[in-house]
């Protein structure tokens, strides 16, 4: 078994329906989603501000590839269009692997370009840290330490005033 903290976000289209759709598409791996915040665009500022959310899954038989191959699916299905020029830039969906952990605990730790774990940018993204934080405040990001202190972290800490949460947009409901 493996468990997985995944990132969703998105700015382009209907965002709340298309992290709703990767939520219920995730389905019974599902073991917990954070609230829906609104969050300034990281890395590309030249587009819309996004929508993000954290969802933490858990499945028996999944193996670390097997998340993001289940990632990609949720990409796909929401009509996720790469553009090659804007390696930030505006999206439907994004689904990132942040971090996955073997039954016994252990921190999956992979270089694969294709899979790299963990994610080599979540520790200076205010948008998964603080969705993630909200909903296992004690949570550590492998490697990089427990994420209440990533959030003070210099490259981190002025980014996390501008995520804000979107009650009205929960996804609670889904899980
Ligand atoms: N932990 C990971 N989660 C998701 N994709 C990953 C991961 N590690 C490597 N990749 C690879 O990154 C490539 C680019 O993914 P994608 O286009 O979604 O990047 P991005 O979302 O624009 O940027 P970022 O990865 O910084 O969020 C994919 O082909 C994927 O195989
Ligand atoms: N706020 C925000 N910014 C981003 C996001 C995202 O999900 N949220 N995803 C990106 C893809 O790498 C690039 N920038």
């Amino acid at each position: 078994m493996t468990g997985a903290v995944l990132s969703i976000g998105g700015n382009l289209g209907d965002s709340h329906a298309h992290l709703r759709a990767a939520v219920e598409r995730l389905g019974t791996a599902v073991v917990g989603v954070s609230g829906v915040y609104r969050t300034p665009p990281w890395g590309d500022g030249a587009q819309p501000p996004y929508l993000n959310a954290v969802v933490l899954v858990e499945d028996r038989t999944a193996t670390a590839r097997d998340w993001l191959t289940r990632a990609r699916a949720c990409e796909a299905a929401g009509g996720r269009v790469r553009d090659p020029d804007r390696r930030f830039g505006p999206r439907t969906l994004d689904v990132d692997v942040i971090a996955v952990w073997s039954d016994d605990g252990t921190p999956v730790v992979s270089g694969d370009p294709e899979l790299t774990l963990p994610h080599p940018r979540a520790h200076l993204r205010a948008f998964v840290l603080v969705p993630w934080h909200a909903v296992r405040p004690d949570a550590e990001l492998p490697g990089y330490g427990p994420i209440a202190a990533l959030l003070t972290s210099p490259e981190v800490a002025a980014d996390v005033a501008g995520v804000t949460l979107c009650p009205e947009l929960s996804l609670e409901s889904m899980e």
